[in-house]
């Protein structure tokens, strides 16, 4: 579908992936409302940008708060047809540390907001994209999720943040077959590391170590890259019920240092 003219919600898009998507989508022609928890960061990027975007102090845990995100997308855009999932939190915790168990609520909270505050995001947003005229080819709304490279190769310290990125590495395919008969397409990117303040929280030897592994480009991954496979997949409708690894090669190690 082409992305000028239509409608945007970017959830995470005060910050890193979600802000390059919010700035590339919005050049691109498109309008843009940024749902992120984050009001001071969210507010100042859609004044950036201007009278194509919006932001609503959204959390995607929440049902009431995505319902409120998607009416805005309604009653300033007149419907959604795209959704980008970047909300996330990472974590890096041991399964048995020196102090004891993995603390039980920091594993609840990343599968929380990362894998079922994407789900939440995605079912409230399909219904929303439902409503859409199809396209010649059929197409109402095109939804992409945000996984991670550590859904298939996760370090020590990433149970929980692993598990939450598999989750939605799993139900990508399973939810692009039940929207398939309302047109709209799901995939997700499985990005590698990029240079946003998450990865720049990451434990230092971790981060150090991380870069020597990367083949090439030998780098961090830039937003904008990200932003550009998204807008590719909003363009190419044969893609669908797909996870891409956004990485340069990299295969996260099993020692970080
Ligand atoms: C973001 C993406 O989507 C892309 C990716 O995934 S990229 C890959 C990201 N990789 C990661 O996040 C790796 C996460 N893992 C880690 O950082 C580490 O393995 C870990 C922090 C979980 C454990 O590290 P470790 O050195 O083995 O720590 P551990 O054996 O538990 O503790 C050793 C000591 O170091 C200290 N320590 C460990 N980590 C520390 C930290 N981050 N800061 C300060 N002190 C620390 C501990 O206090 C401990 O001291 P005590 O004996 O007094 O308790
Ligand atoms: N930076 C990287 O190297 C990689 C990032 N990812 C994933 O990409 C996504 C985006 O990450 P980054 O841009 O790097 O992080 P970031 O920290 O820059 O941005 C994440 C945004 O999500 C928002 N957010 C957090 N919890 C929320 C909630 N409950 N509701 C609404 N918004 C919430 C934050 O306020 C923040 O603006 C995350 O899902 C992350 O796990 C995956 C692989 C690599």
């Amino acid at each position: 579908m082409e992305l000028s003219g239509k409608s945007v919600m970017v959830t995470g898009g005060a910050s890193g992936l979600g802000a390059a998507c919010v700035r590339l989508f919005s050049q691109s022609g498109a309008r843009v409302l940024i749902a992120d928890i984050n009001s001071e960061g969210g507010q100042k990027l859609a004044q950036e940008i201007g009278a194509a975007a919006r932001f609503v102090q959204t959390n995607v845990v929440d049902e009431a708060s995505v319902q409120a995100a998607l009416k805005e997308a309604q009653e300033a855009f007149g419907g959604l047809h795209v959704l980008v999932n970047c909300a996330g939190i990472g974590l890096a915790e041991r399964t048995l540390g020196r102090h004891g168990p993995h603390s039980l609520e920091a594993f609840t909270r990343v599968i929380q907001v990362n894998l079922i505050g994407t789900f939440n995001a995605l079912r409230l947003a399909a219904q929303l994209m439902s409503n859409n005229e199809p396209n010649t080819e059929g197409e109402r709304g095109v939804i992409i999720n945000t996984a991670s490279v550590a859904a298939f190769d996760g370090q020590i310290g990433q149970a929980a943040y692993s598990a939450s990125k598999g989750g939605i590495v799993g139900m990508t395919l399973p939810v692009a077959r039940d929207l398939a008969r309302n047109g709209i397409r799901v995939v997700t990117i499985a990005p590698g590391i990029f240079d946003t303040p998450l990865m720049a929280a990451l434990p230092e030897p971790a981060r150090v170590s991380l870069l020597q592994q990367a083949p090439f480009p030998p780098r961090l991954g830039k937003p904008e890259e990200y932003a550009l496979l998204a807008r590719h997949i909003v363009e190419n409708p044969m893609l669908n019920g797909e996870v891409i690894r956004l990485d340069g090669a990299i295969r996260l190690p099993y020692l970080i240092r």
